[in-house]
């Protein structure tokens, strides 16, 4: 059964089309990477689906069972954008509100877990008010897994965190998906730490899941390769292929030829010897930072994964 399933969400602020016909689902154990530039609709989305906002079209579905309009469920954790903290109690009084609402069975030993493990240990028993930033964001993770949510809906979590904070809750989520099989959508800006955590990615554009891809295939897309630009592709190809007849080499539309793990010199020596023009020769790397950038912003959608498709399998589009 699908952990969290959207259905043609949508949300039109007046004119504006804030989340256009988005359809996703998250498997248990499945971590989905949120990304768009600002504005994009990322905490829209997140706010439909915690049922925080209703939508003007589309559902949302939580472990098989549909929500109605600002529906939501106890299997959902939450933490978007300021958390609700009463700054009169301390952080343990403010996540036990939270459990004692939910009516579980074991309150003090729940939230002493939930607290510890998100690093407020120390600070519990402080008052909320003078929490820093970072404090405070940890209090909000705590709010949203007290009564172990089968599906966490996390925008920005990073926010405010110290490098051991992120790391902390990096690893703390990661555990959640593999150990208890939580969904977590999150939504963050901080690429480098989404990398390391997701196992899928969305890109929202204007509103519309533009694209969805594999963690796997973001890496094959930012994978490094060597491009070969000759005015005789299909002769350079066949000399290609005959000296390196494991390699796989890929033709792209503008007649360049890619190919991955091969070393540039040895290509080089080849189409030398063949008496081969060559108009460029050059090791291509992306960081993820610069191929996400590209997606969430420029060119159409067939300019994305799809580019690569025809090597890596390419991503699916929504
Ligand atoms: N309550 C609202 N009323 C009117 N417009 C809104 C409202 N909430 C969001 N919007 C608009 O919807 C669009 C999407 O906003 P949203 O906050 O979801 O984007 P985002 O991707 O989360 O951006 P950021 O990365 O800056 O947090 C924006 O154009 C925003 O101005």
């Amino acid at each position: 059964m699908e952990a969290l399933r959207c259905d043609r969400l949508a949300r039109v602020f007046r004119t504006k089309r804030a989340v256009d016909d988005v359809s996703l689902s998250l498997a248990a154990g499945d971590v989905y990477g949120l990304v768009g530039r600002n504005g994009a609709g990322k905490s829209t989305l997140l706010k439909l689906i915690a049922g925080y906002l209703a939508p003007t079209a589309g559902t949302v579905a939580v472990c098989g069972e549909i929500l109605g309009p600002c529906q939501t469920s106890a299997r959902l954790g939450c933490l978007i954008e300021h958390p609700a903290v009463n700054p009169g109690l301390t952080g343990f009084q403010n996540v036990m509100v939270r459990a004692l609402a939910q009516g579980l069975a074991n309150p003090k030993a729940e939230v002493a877990e939930v607290v510890e493990a998100v690093g407020l240990g120390l600070v519990a028993d402080k008052s909320a008010r003078g929490y820093s930033l970072g404090m405070k964001q940890r209090l909000g993770l705590a709010l949203a897994l007290v009564g172990r949510p089968d599906v966490l809906l996390l925008d920005e979590p990073f926010n405010g965190l110290d490098p051991e904070g992120v790391r902390q809750v990096r690893c703390l989520l990661a555990d959640l998906a593999l150990q208890r099989g939580c969904a977590v959508l999150i939504s963050s800006h901080v690429l480098d730490q989404l990398e390391r955590l997701v196992n899928r990615y969305g890109v929202l554009r204007d509103g519309r899941l533009a694209i969805q891809m594999t963690a796997e295939e973001v890496e094959d897309a930012c994978a490094d390769y060597l491009c070969v630009e000759t005015p005789e592709t299909p002769r350079a190809l066949a000399v290609l292929e005959g000296a390196f007849p494991d390699a796989v080499f890929t033709v792209m539309p503008d007649d360049a030829i890619r190919v991955a793990g091969l070393d540039a010199e040895a290509v080089g020596r080849v189409l030398l010897t063949a008496n081969m023009p060559v108009s460029g020769l050059y090791v291509h790397a992306r960081d993820i930072e610069d191929y996400f950038v590209d997606l969430m912003g420029g060119a159409e959608v067939v300019d994305g994964p799809s580019r690569y498709s025809d090597t890596k399998g390419g991503g699916s589009h929504a």
